[in-house]
């Protein structure tokens, strides 16, 4: 089998940085809003109080400090409570395309590689930004890439998930080098007004191009050893925006078309199934866990990945082992484990192997080991 590198990483980071403290002036804001609005009603018991959020739970509960949005002014106003983004006309580049864009000319940079060497681009993330057409075929279009173009929806595992596809495309013969973008607008689905979720998210585009190791040039290359996939189906993460929501617009409400998750469930249920699932795809390897030198892990609770390392490794792993992003980026979705390992891989030593998994929403979960070159 033709053997297969991520040669080239790439990174769109947005300009503005939303702290907790922020976060939560704003949240309390709205929140002082709301239970002035509805005294009477709370006080006669038929609506309930919204109880203000907290700077010092967010960062325990979560390791989040601050995290990265498109657009902030909109989001810290405790009567908008959403990014305020106007929308563009159809002869221009679509913002999602935009920051993928950005990110792949990092990518392709890092790669030594032109448009002009990429025969596939895959869109891969959380939310598109439209239903058609296809997000992949605007970004080809505006890279001026030749070939073909898809999108594909794997919640916080696209990137992992994108990861095999463009793998297999370049063992069959499909394309000679693959670009899969990761435009997380995770500001667009995030519920700002819910106390238990309003800090989770933040906003990123990672990029990765993959190619056949024999011709590869990139400065830093990657060996996929081995990649597994797993989905079962949960409701813990859940968002019902689609489609069909103007059928019944009585619905049962706004909220459910947003992010929303049973946090606890989520937890306790994917921590393990994160953790077999390395283990096994390292052993399908022919590895072992203690021949990783790295972790590159989905970024969206530090309290899991510490509990994710200690289940693989008996002990606490250390900062370089699983390296921690979502400190400053919070929950990117499926951009979280590709920041972490853009950010924290040049470092490594030629041989070195490392493991990126990500896990979320379906439950998804995508395990991919790879060695430096
Ligand atoms: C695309 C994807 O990646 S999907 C995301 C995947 N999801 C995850 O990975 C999430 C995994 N789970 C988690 O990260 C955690 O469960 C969290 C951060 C969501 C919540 O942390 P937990 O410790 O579980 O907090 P929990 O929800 O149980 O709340 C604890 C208490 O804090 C309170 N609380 C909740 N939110 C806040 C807040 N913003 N400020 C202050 N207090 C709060 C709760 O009401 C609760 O109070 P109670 O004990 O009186 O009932």
């Amino acid at each position: 089998m033709k053997k297969v590198v991520i040669s080239g990483t790439g990174l769109f980071t947005p300009a503005n940085s939303i702290t907790n403290e922020e976060l939560v002036t704003a949240f309390n804001g709205y929140a002082e809003l709301f239970n002035a609005e509805n005294a009477q009603a709370i006080a006669e018991g038929t609506v309930t109080a919204i109880e203000p959020s907290s700077a010092a739970f967010i960062e325990k509960a979560s390791g989040i400090k601050s995290r990265y949005v498109m657009e902030k002014s909109g989001i810290l106003d405790p009567k908008h409570m959403t990014a305020r983004i106007p929308e563009r006309g159809d002869d221009e580049l679509s913002l999602q395309a935009e920051i993928c864009v950005r990110a792949a000319h990092q990518a392709l940079d890092n790669a030594g590689r032109a448009a002009a060497d990429i025969d596939m681009v895959v869109v891969a993330c959380s939310n598109m930004q439209r239903a058609y057409p296809a997000m992949a075929v605007e970004v080809q279009e505006a890279l001026g890439i030749q070939g073909f173009g898809f999108d594909m929806n794997v919640a916080c595992s696209s990137a992992t998930f994108g990861i095999q596809t463009a793998m297999s495309a370049v063992q069959s013969g499909q394309a000679r080098a693959v670009l899969v973008l990761n435009p997380e607008i995770t500001s667009g689905h995030l519920n700002f007004r819910d106390r238990d979720s309003h800090f989770i998210f933040g906003d990123a585009c990672t990029a990765i191009i993959i190619e056949a190791e024999e011709t590869a040039k990139g400065r830093h290359q990657f060996e996929i050893l081995e990649s597994k996939l797993k989905t079962q189906f949960s409701n813990n993460i859940r968002n019902n925006f689609g489609f069909m929501n103007r059928f019944d617009e009585s619905g049962v409400g706004k909220a459910d078309k947003l992010f929303r998750q049973q946090g606890r469930k989520v937890f306790k249920e994917v921590c393990p199934m994160a953790a077999e699932m390395i283990k096994e795809t390292v052993e399908r390897a022919g590895l072992q866990v203690s021949d990783i030198s790295r972790f590159w892990l989905h970024q969206a609770n530090l309290n899991m990945n510490q509990l994710i390392a200690r289940m693989l490794l008996g002990r606490d792993a250390g900062p370089d082992e699983a390296p921690v992003i979502l400190d400053t980026y919070a929950n990117t979705s499926s951009a979280g484990s590709i920041i972490a390992f853009h950010t924290h891989h040049e470092d490594m030593p030629s041989g070195a192997n490392g493991v990126i998994c990500s896990f979320g929403a379906g439950y998804s979960i995508g395990c991919v080991v790879v060695r430096k070159k």
